[in-house]
Order: structure tokens, then sequence, then C-alpha cells
């Protein structure tokens, strides 16, 4: 996976949200506001629940990987995954590739409430998904090995950014549009 490209597109996106909710980087701003560099170590940055909420959130709505594929080593058996209403189990033979559809995932009001399509940083004050609800940075044995540092990465360019920033709109009405 690439290093530089997957942060910088967590940061474009993000900022392309902030941008067209500007309510939130006012609460970067006050949280940032006269804090010096010294302040801004890792673990200060790492327990800002509002960064982390909004890059979590960023990362639910548009997934730098929304689509990722296996291919299967051996006959596998999924718990469920057939029939009419997909709760029944489902044989994956030796060779298959399956294609894991992230993007949907992250769409599921049972885990992430009625309000999917919109960006609500403040909703992962009280989610807690699962292992594999929520995959910005894959999951298992295969996760991104990176995580640690691009969050810390993202995180310190908000909060230097939120320092010399004060505000932040959108002149651009046009939907986002992926890769
Ligand atoms: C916002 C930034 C990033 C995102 C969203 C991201 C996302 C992911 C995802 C979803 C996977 C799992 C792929 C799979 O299941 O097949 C992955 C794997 C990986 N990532 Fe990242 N990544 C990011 C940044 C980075 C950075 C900065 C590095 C290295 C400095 C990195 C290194 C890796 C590596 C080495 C793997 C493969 C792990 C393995 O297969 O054992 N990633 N990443």
């Amino acid at each position: 996976m690439a290093a530089q490209d997957t942060t910088s597109e967590l940061l474009t996106n993000a900022l392309f949200l902030l941008a067209r909710h500007p309510v939130y980087w006012g609460q970067l701003c006050l949280e940032f506001a006269g804090k010096h560099e010294l302040d801004l170590s890792v673990g200060a940055l790492l327990s800002s629940k509002l960064i982390e909420n909004i890059l979590h959130e960023t990362l639910r709505l548009y997934l730098i990987f929304p689509l990722l594929g296996r291919v299967a080593l051996r006959d596998t058996q999924l718990l469920v995954g057939s029939g009419l209403h997909q709760d029944r189990p489902m044989l994956i033979p030796k060779g298959t590739a399956v294609n894991m559809g992230y993007y949907a995932l992250h769409r599921d009001p049972e885990v992430f409430g009625s309000d999917v399509e919109v960006f609500r940083p403040e909703r992962w004050d009280s989610i807690k998904s699962k292992q594999w609800e929520f995959l910005g940075f894959g999951s298992g044995n295969r996760a991104c090995l990176g995580q640690q540092k691009a969050l810390i990465e993202a995180s310190y360019v908000f909060a230097r950014l939120a320092q010399s920033i004060e505000q932040l709109s959108s002149a651009d009405s046009r939907d986002w549009k992926g890769r």
C-alpha cells in the first residue's frame, strides 16, 4: 500500500468535508489555538477525540480502499452470506476471488445509524464498531502497518492548520469524486 498518497488522500478528503461543515473546523481551532508546538506531542495528538472522530468519519465515508480482494487458499465456509436474507452459511471454494465492499460496509445503518450519508464526527462518541464493521485500515493479520504513522501525521497537520487558519469554507458545490 502506498505510504504517502494514502495519508494525503485522507487529509484532502477530511478538508473537503470540513470546508462544508465549518462548525468542526471552529472546534479544532478552539482546541489547538495558542498551543505551543511542543504541546503537540504524539500522545497529545492521539488523545484528541475531536481529531480521531473527524478522521474516522472521513474514512467511513470516503475510504481510501473502498474494495479489497482476496483469493481463497482453501475451501472456506463463511457463517453467513447465502440465502434470500444472506443469513445462511456460504461455501467459498478454493481459488475463488472474493471482493469485499467496504464502501457498503461503512454505510450499515445497524452499526452507524440511520443518517449514514451525513458527515457527523460525533457519532463516534457513541459508536463502538466491532472488529469487522469499520475497516478504514483493514483488520486482522493484514491490517495496515502504517496506521499509527498515518494518524499521527494527519493529526499534526490538522492541529497546525487549525492554529493558522481561522475559517474554512467551500467555494465549490460539486460532489466529492474519488479517483
Ligand atoms: C490514511 C492512510 C492509510 C490508509 C487508509 C491505509 C489503509 C490500509 C488498508 C485498508 C490496508 C489493508 C489492505 C488489505 O486488507 O489487503 C493497508 C495495508 C497496509 N498498509 Fe496502509 N493505509 C494507510 C497508510 C499507510 C502508511 C503511511 C503505511 C506505511 C508507512 C502503510 C503501510 C501498509 C502496509 C505495509 C500494509 C500491508 C499489511 C499486510 O498486508 O501485512 N499504510 N493499509
